[in-house]
């Protein structure tokens, strides 16, 4: 164990029952050494956590929490012991983990994550990083983790929401009353919403029931890996509110990580969306064995056509030429590490959507968001060839061969045009 955890005897002893039956349970202050303090018996927190698993029905976990920490071990001297069937006025002795994430807290700095698994929450908050998500990478000491977004939300300074497009509502709304009144909410996510085709802020401000000017976005050339390990790069905040642009700015720039703030709201998380879509296509083209003369010139069409998107709904031009718009685009369409792009890889290569995700495991944005966006782009009678044909591999109805013949065998016209 890292010498910044620690593992401290706590001094417990029975005290009643709670309404379910189970032993209520005081802690001796200051790690359970009465030499410690003068304040005795405090009382423990105790709350049942519903884990979510894979392939499985949800489990009950008993949390049991002293000022210090979780407790590892109820009672140390009979680990086996059924956990809290004690009788009354029964002194024990348990093991709690006091992790960094609490003595930074301690110290002022805290960072309260929310997730839904505990294993991922537990690994987190005990110092061991994001192995199923981030292997190798140890995440800042001031992170702390929870399996209550409750709990998390508590005294938040800044909301930050960094969910797949598709659950953001669902897990916004779920918890919308218990949102600090006046906390900036910052979306991170980069999708359309299925069905309302909502941008993400729209479906914050929406499911949080916010005014929109509380609500911002980041969005840029920010793939996760590089970040996590402080690899160096800028992005963009943008609301409308240029205040709220600042602190959220603020709030997130270090050394390495530059952000820049923005007004255009729409032209910034247009670019996160639609970059998702070209790169899958270039992920196709890939897959297809197609060199890099013709992955640039899918992304230069790519962005031309992102532009005349925004531009027909209101954006400006010059934010897709920007961080949220070329930069993003260039990110996603060059690195192996894009989700996106690794997909249409997948797609090129010939499996379908399925077995493609399969493979990569994680959030490929662009195709639940490429119906949306062709909708959108009809909707606004713009033409968007390469999302159409995106579309159409991502449903099945053409391989991506036919799908790159297809956009070659295209009418010649001007490139403005
Ligand atoms: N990863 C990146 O490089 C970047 C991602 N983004 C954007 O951030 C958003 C999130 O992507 P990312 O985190 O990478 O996606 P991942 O697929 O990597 O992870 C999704 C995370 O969200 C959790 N999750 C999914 N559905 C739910 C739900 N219904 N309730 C609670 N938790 C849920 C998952 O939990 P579990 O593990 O339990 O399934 C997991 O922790 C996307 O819009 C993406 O475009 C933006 C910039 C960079
Ligand atoms: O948005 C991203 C980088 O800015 C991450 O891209 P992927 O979702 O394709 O991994």
């Amino acid at each position: 164990m890292a010498d910044y955890q620690d593992l401290l005897v706590e001094r417990l002893r029975v005290d009643g029952r709670d309404e379910d039956g189970g032993s209520r349970l005081l802690a001796h202050g200051a790690g359970g050494r009465a030499e410690d303090g003068p304040d005795g018996w405090e009382p423990v927190e105790r709350r049942t956590e519903i884990v979510d698993v894979a392939g499985a029905e949800p489990v009950r976990v008993d949390v049991v929490e002293t000022a210090r920490g979780p407790l590892l071990v109820l009672d140390r001297r009979r680990p086996d012991a059924p956990a809290l069937d004690l009788a009354d006025g029964t002194e024990v002795e348990g093991l709690a983990l006091r992790a960094p994430s609490r003595v930074l807290a301690d110290a002022g700095a805290e960072v309260a994550m929310w997730g839904r698994r505990l294993e991922v929450v537990a690994a987190v908050a005990g110092g061991r990083g994001n192995p199923a998500y981030l292997p190798g990478v140890a995440l800042p000491d001031a992170v702390t983790a929870t399996t209550d977004p409750r709990r998390a939300l508590e005294g938040a300074d800044v909301v930050v929401l960094a969910l797949p497009s598709q659950s953001l509502r669902g897990v916004l709304g779920g918890v919308a009353d218990a949102v600090p009144a006046g906390a900036p909410l910052v979306s991170l996510a980069k999708g359309l919403e299925s069905g309302s085709r909502l941008r993400m802020s729209e479906v914050v401000a929406e499911a949080s029931g916010a005014a929109r000017e509380r609500v911002a976005v980041v969005s840029g050339p920010n793939l996760a890996r590089e970040i996590a390990e402080r690899q160096p790069t800028a992005t963009v905040v943008a609301a409308h509110a240029p205040d709220v642009a600042a602190e959220v700015a603020a709030a997130c720039a270090t050394p390495v990580f530059r952000p820049y703030t923005h007004h255009d709201v729409l032209g910034v998380e247009l670019g996160g969306v639609v970059k998702n879509v070209v790169g899958l296509a270039v992920g196709m083209a890939e897959g297809l064995g197609y060199g890099d003369n013709a992955k640039a010139s899918i992304i230069t069409r790519g962005l031309a056509q992102t532009s005349r998107l925004a531009v027909a709904l209101g954006a400006e031009a010059a934010t897709l030429a920007g961080l949220a718009g070329m930069g993003d685009l260039v990110a996603t369409c060059a690195s192996p590490l894009s989700r996106n792009h690794q997909t249409g890889v997948q797609l090129g290569r010939g499996l379908d959507v399925g077995a493609a995700a399969r493979v990569v495991r994680q959030t490929a944005e662009g195709v639940r968001s490429a119906p949306s966006v062709l909708a959108l782009a009809r909707s606004a009678g713009v033409e968007m060839p390469i999302v159409e044909q995106v579309v159409d591999v991502v449903e099945g109805r053409v391989h991506a061969r036919e799908a790159a013949r297809l956009l070659l065998a295209r009418d010649l016209k001007h490139e403005a045009g």
